[in-house]
């Protein structure tokens, strides 16, 4: 999998040098390039903004930096992710879509966004999505990125030592995730639960599921479907 990012930020990315991401740069499995919106500008101010049409407060991102920054990474096979709070919600089904791909380009607005025109013209060339990690703005693009980048990353095959630990995790199977405990078995006067030292991996199997139901029915009731698919689960 290749990524390419396009922001006014790049130092911002630095830290894909390390941790998780930075051994699956390291090992080839994903290679990352981050670009300078302001090397595709022609000005003495690298100007990559201006006031909107229409008036209103802040300003907009102008198109044509954008058109040449997108034209030098972006092809036909190419996913174009714009991170915007009017976006369509990025879950972990969308991650587990996109860990599929061959090419992300993520494009990182700031200010009061980019010109819709850049969004207008890419869809004529390649698959675009304007996604959303959550109801709430940030000032940019660039953390949306981020948390993407991670949530998609750990899903490509090689890059989590141990697949099988992403097979229990929140959203996974559409529930939270069950609570888990370690050592020592009784901390504090709090004791883990009897049924996890029982070696009954039947009944820890049903305790979790049983944890997962009530944990998403407490706090996530929205992920639940109607009651008879509750059962189901
Ligand atoms: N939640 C989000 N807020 C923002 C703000 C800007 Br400006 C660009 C992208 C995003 S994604």
């Amino acid at each position: 999998m290749r990524l390419d990012i396009v922001t006014i930020f790049p130092a911002f990315f630095g830290v894909l040098d390390v941790s998780l991401l930075g051994k699956a740069r390291a090992s080839g499995l994903i290679e990352v390039g981050v670009h300078d919106l302001r090397d595709f500008t022609h000005d003495r101010h690298r100007t990559v903004d201006d006031t909107p049409y229409g008036g209103g407060a802040g300003m907009v991102m102008k198109p044509e930096p954008w058109g040449e920054a997108l034209d030098s990474v972006v092809t036909p096979s190419s996913v174009l992710i714009v991170p915007s709070p009017a976006g369509h919600p990025f879950t972990q089904a969308t991650a587990r879509e996109l860990a599929t791909r061959e090419h992300l380009v993520f494009a990182c607005g700031r200010y009061e966004g980019i010109d819709q025109r850049v969004v207008e013209h890419y869809s004529e060339r390649t698959e675009v999505r304007q996604l959303s990690v959550g109801d709430y703005v940030l000032n940019g693009g660039e953390v949306a990125t981020m948390a993407m980048i991670e949530a998609i990353g750990r899903l490509v095959p090689g890059v989590v030592g141990n697949p099988e630990s992403l097979t229990e995790e929140s959203h996974e199977d559409g529930l939270l995730e069950y609570p888990s405990y370690t050592k020592p078995p009784v901390w504090r006067d709090l004791a883990v639960p009897e049924v996890l030292l029982s070696g009954n991996h039947g009944a820890i199997a049903a305790w979790r599921h049983e944890q997962q139901l009530a944990r998403t029915r407490a706090v996530r009731p929205d992920l639940l479907g109607t009651a008879d698919s509750i059962e189901e689960r």
